[in-house]
């Protein structure tokens, strides 16, 4: 993706975060991805790892009306994906999207809940939901802007984020096209 929409995507995702309170550290770890696929508007998330320890891990992510998040599992780490503003769709499979159509339960809102493989859970605000590793998820907003929460076990995006189409990268590379207004995570 261009350095100029990634530069974009940080200004906006900051004043979103100011307007509604969330205050960031200092030097925040800004990480931008189009999962590869070169239509952020499309498919694309603005995240920022305020925390990453041996043991858990806490990140805060911004996506726009329709940016979706493929669907993709991880083998180690379990989340909760937590709608901070606006609405959040997640939807949800007990394994490989399109192989699996079985009913199982996780947790919403701290909940048993049972789920059929590929429903669609609306998170607003304040809401979560529990994603042990293997369950495949994919999110999108459907406000138009959304703060999403994340709190997890530790967090490896380089080893540990398994994509259902496996033409799908976690990260992007760069056109440099103007100056980087910060550093992103993988650089
Ligand atoms: O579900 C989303 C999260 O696991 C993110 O932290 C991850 O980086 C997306 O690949």
């Amino acid at each position: 993706m261009k350095r100029s929409e990634i530069n974009a995507a940080i200004e906006k995702a900051t004043r979103c975060f100011s307007e509604h309170h969330w205050n960031l550290p200092p030097n925040p770890k800004w990480d931008v991805t189009d999962f590869g696929l070169g239509d952020f508007k499309s498919a694309g998330l603005v995240l920022i790892n305020l925390c990453e320890e041996d043991e858990y891990c806490e990140k805060l992510m911004y996506a726009e009306k329709d940016q979706v998040t493929p669907a993709h599992t991880h083998k180690i780490k379990k989340e909760d994906i937590i709608c901070r503003n606006g609405e959040l769709i997640v939807q949800v499979w007990a394994g490989q999207p399109g192989e699996w159509n079985s009913s199982f339960k996780m947790k919403v809102n701290g909940e048993y809940t049972s789920i059929t493989s590929g429903d669609e859970i609306k998170l607003s605000r304040g809401e979560r939901i529990t994603l042990v590793p293997g369950v495949y998820h994919k999110f999108f907003p459907t406000s138009d802007e959304c703060i999403i929460g994340e709190v997890s076990t530790a967090n490896d995006d380089l080893n540990d984020n398994f994509f259902s189409d496996p033409e799908i990268g976690r990260f992007s590379s760069i056109i440099e096209d103007e100056d980087p207004i910060v550093k992103l995570v993988n650089e």
